[in-house]
C-alpha cells in the first residue's frame, strides 16, 4: 500500500516524514495558485527531491496553477517522479501527457478528480486513458483546487471507481490514522494520501508534519493492506 503525505514545506520535515515511513512525498513547487504558506521556493524543493531519490521515496509535485505552460516549465525544472494536477481551472488532457513526456521523460501524471458526486466515476473514466494515476479527493476551492479540505466523501463512489477504472487509484480527502484502515477495506485503492489529519496547523496558514500522525497513519495502513492481502 502506497502511503502519500503531504504537504511537505522544509526540509527536516521531509526526512522524517520518509523516515516515518512515506513512499510518496508531496509539496507545492513555488507557482501562480495554491495556498501562499505551502508554497515551497524551488532550491528547497530540489534539495527535499534529491533526499527522496537518494531513499528509494517518490517525489510528487502537486500543479494548483490554472496554466498548462507553467505546468511544464515546472516540470521540466524539477523533473519530479510524479505531476499531481489538481488546479480548480485546469485538467489534464492526452495533449499536456504528451507534452509532459518530452519534457520531463520519467515523470509520471496524476490527476486528481473532485469525488462530488456519481459524475466522478465518467470523470475518472476519461483521464484513464492519458494519466499514469487518478487520485481520488474532496473539496473544490477557488485558487486552492481540488484537496486539501480535511473532510471525507462518499467512499462508495470510490469503490467503483477502483473497479472500472484501469489505473492505479490513490485515495484522498480527510484520509488520518483513525480512518485510513476502514478507507482501505472498503475502498482497496492502490495507495492512500494525507495531509490536514497529519500535520499541525498554525494561525495564518503556515503548518508543520505531526511527525508522530504520519507514522500512525503508515503504520495503520500497512496493517490494514496486510489483512487484507492488498
Ligand atoms: O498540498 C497542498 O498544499 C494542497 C493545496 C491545495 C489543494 C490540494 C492540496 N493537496 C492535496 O490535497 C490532499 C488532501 O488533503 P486533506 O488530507 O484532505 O487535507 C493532499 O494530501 C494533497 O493530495
Amino acid at each position: 500500500m502506497i502511503k502519500q503525505i503531504y504537504s511537505l514545506i522544509q526540509y527536516d520535515e521531509s526526512v522524517k516524514t520518509m523516515e516515518a515511513g512515506a513512499d510518496n512525498i508531496g509539496l507545492v513547487p513555488m507557482q501562480h495558485g495554491g495556498v501562499p504558506a505551502h508554497r515551497v521556493p524551488l532550491d528547497r524543493v530540489d534539495k527535499i527531491f534529491a533526499e527522496a531519490k537518494r531513499r528509494g521515496v517518490t517525489s510528487v509535485a502537486i500543479m494548483l496553477t490554472n496554466d498548462p505552460e507553467e505546468m511544464l516549465q515546472l516540470a521540466e525544472r524539477i523533473q519530479p517522479d510524479i505531476l499531481h494536477i489538481a488546479g480548480d481551472g485546469y485538467a489534464a488532457d492526452a495533449e499536456f501527457a504528451k507534452r509532459l513526456k518530452k519534457v520531463a521523460p520519467h515523470t509520471e501524471l496524476m490527476q486528481a478528480v473532485l469525488v462530488d458526486g456519481e459524475g466522478a466515476i465518467a470523470r475518472a473514466k476519461s483521464f484513464a486513458p492519458f494519466v499514469d494515476y487518478i487520485l481520488l479527493d474532496s473539496g473544490l476551492a477557488p485558487d486552492t483546487g481540488i484537496g486539501a479540505s480535511g473532510v471525507t466523501h462518499d467512499w462508495n463512489i470510490d469503490a467503483k471507481i477502483v473497479k472500472e477504472v484501469n489505473v492505479p487509484v490513490i485515495e484522498a480527502g480527510g484520509m488520518g490514522p483513525d480512518n485510513v484502515a476502514e478507507a482501505i477495506e472498503k475502498i482497496r485503492p492502490y495507495g492512500v494520501d494525507s495531509l490536514t489529519k497529519t500535520s499541525i496547523k498554525y494561525e495564518g496558514g503556515n503548518m508543520e508534519k505531526d511527525i508522530p500522525k504520519v507514522k500512525a497513519f503508515c503504520e495503520a495502513a500497512d496493517a490494514a493492506a496486510k489483512k487484507l492481502g492488498l
